[in-house]
């Protein structure tokens, strides 16, 4: 071939690599690829291998080698200063070496055991901002010929636009690491903190951590304000979908007009106010969870269609007979009694059942009192952020009496029984008038005062056994277990203090 022709070809290969470096960061393996099996043709050697630098273990490794011995060849590294590549990266400078035998910086290891004999060499940086990152090799010139100048300029040419492949393929590597971090951050912001000390909630979660792997259904119960919602947001955090999206509906504050459609989706012109197509919970939630709160206000023509999501996993939209397939993984939750709502016709029965794969109940504030105080510091500080205050903490007043109360609205009502107090407090310390609880009117210190120590405390024992035996409906096992003593213990204290059943 000519000498012009070879030139034209050079540089036609050349744009054609360009755009390719403009088009396609993501798959930055084959872009050098390319680069090299081109540099190597339009040098005229018969292999050719990109190594990289790593800083790290100061030793250079085949990304990539063409040629007979490629895949063999790639097992190998060579030390910083070591053979030919080494030498060029050392000294981030270009080379020829035409007759290796006779270049003492040749380094025969990897020919010998790979058995493949190199003659010539011509290797070059690969630099990323002046700065070598690795090195590109062809090996052996066509015909036993000898390696060119002009071969050496062209090499470095390709050497350069790989070199920027190179960079932008780490740019976006790099940015793409970040967006996964802030994405991560998000995700776990979504997320309410859980604040707990009981034993019983521990119990509770390593059921969850464990209940969480499946995809089965999981219906959660327990009384209004337990923190159901925050339990589901467990359940995902602690799955293989916590990446995915987890979707919140609230069954009870859609209405029912409205509800296949926010669940199902609707197509354009399903009904008049179908202006466009609407894409429904379960499809947003694909792949990931739903999570149906107060599942016991569904419609019964809506159980109907949900039994069919969670058997067949699939559904149409409103206006639609295509079927649309979902791998949704379903937390349904309720304070009503199911059974009895079963029972009365309000709810299918199979529908609950299969529901009802993994059950998983909440138990009251009352019966995990432990958790009592570490919920009220926790909002004490979340609200004193909201309405800029810093009460300090709570009088040993309030603590007693908010360790009293039955909290029959339970965390829900510790948390608005807080945010009031928050707002009303006029010293820096929370007291019982601030914490507005029913029936704590009277000022509990009035009731100690004269008294002995013993004497206030039996008192304070009394009032708070009977508190809990009231809780309890007076079952003593059950108010014991709350308490944290034996149940002989308790019928001892009933005595000993005069508690009235
Ligand atoms: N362990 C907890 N740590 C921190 N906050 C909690 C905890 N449990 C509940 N809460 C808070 O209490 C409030 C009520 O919780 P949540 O909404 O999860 O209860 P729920 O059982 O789903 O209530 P409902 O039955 O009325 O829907 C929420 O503001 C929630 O953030």
């Amino acid at each position: 071939m000519f000498k012009d022709q070879i030139d034209i070809k050079r540089f036609n290969t050349l744009i054609e690599i360009n755009s390719f470096i403009n088009s396609n960061y993501t798959d930055v393996k084959s872009l050098l690829t390319q680069i090299l099996e081109s540099a190597s043709k339009l040098t005229g050697g018969d292999a050719s291998s990109l190594l990289l630098v790593d800083r790290e273990t100061n030793e250079l490794f085949f990304e990539i080698a063409l040629g007979p011995k490629g895949s063999e060849v790639k097992k190998f590294s060579v030390k910083m200063g070591e053979g030919i590549a080494g030498w060029v990266a050392q000294n981030n400078r270009s080379l020829i070496v035409n007759d290796v035998e006779e270049d003492p910086r040749f380094f025969s290891k990897i020919s010998e055991k790979v058995g493949y004999a190199t003659t010539s060499i011509l290797a070059v940086p690969m630099r990323v901002k002046d700065q070598c990152v690795g090195v590109i090799e062809v090996i052996n010139k066509e015909s036993g010929r000898s390696f060119t100048d002009e071969d050496l300029e062209w090499l470095e040419i390709f050497s350069t636009q790989a070199g920027l492949a190179f960079q932008n393929a780490k740019q976006y590597q790099q940015m793409n690491k970040e967006l996964f971090k802030l994405k991560g951050q998000i995700q776990t912001s979504q997320y309410h903190p859980f604040v707990y000390k009981s034993g019983i909630i521990d119990e509770k979660l390593a059921i969850v951590k464990k209940i969480a792997q499946s995809s089965s259904p999981i219906l959660i119960s327990g009384d209004s304000g337990t923190g159901k919602e925050l339990f589901a947001e467990q359940i995902h955090k602690y799955s293989l979908r916590s990446d995915l999206a987890f979707i919140k509906v609230n069954c009870a504050a859609i209405p029912e007009n409205l509800i296949e459609s926010e669940l199902f989706g609707h197509i354009k012109g399903a009904f008049t106010d179908a202006v466009t197509d609407h894409t429904g919970r379960f499809e947003l939630a694909d792949k990931g969870t739903i999570f149906l709160d107060e599942i016991g206000e569904l419609p019964i023509s809506m159980q109907a269609k949900l039994l069919r999501v969670i058997q067949h996993g699939s559904f149409e939209k409103v206006g639609s007979n295509a079927l649309v397939k979902v791998d949704v993984r379903i937390i349904a939750a309720t304070n009503r009694n199911l059974t009895e709502e079963v029972r009365l016709g309000h709810f299918r029965e199979d529908l609950f059942y299969r529901l009802n794969v993994l059950p998983l109940e909440i138990p009251p504030l009352k019966k995990r009192r432990e958790d009592i105080l570490p919920l009220a510091e926790y909002f004490l500080k979340k609200f004193n952020i909201k309405n800029n205050k810093n009460i300090k903490g709570f009088s040993s007043s309030s603590v007693e009496a908010m360790l009293s109360y039955s909290w029959p609205g339970n965390v829900r009502e510790l948390e608005n029984s807080v945010e009031r107090a928050v707002i009303i407090a006029t010293s820096d310390v929370v007291y019982p008038k601030d914490l507005l609880l029913p029936n704590q009117d009277e000022d509990p210190e009035d009731k100690y005062s004269d008294s002995t120590l013993k004497d206030a405390v039996n008192l304070f024992k009394k009032e708070f056994i009977q508190k809990t035996l009231k809780d309890f409906s007076g079952n003593q096992t059950e108010a014991s277990d709350s308490l944290g003593i034996q149940r002989t213990y308790l019928s001892r204290l009933i005595k000993e203090l005069d508690i009235k059943r």
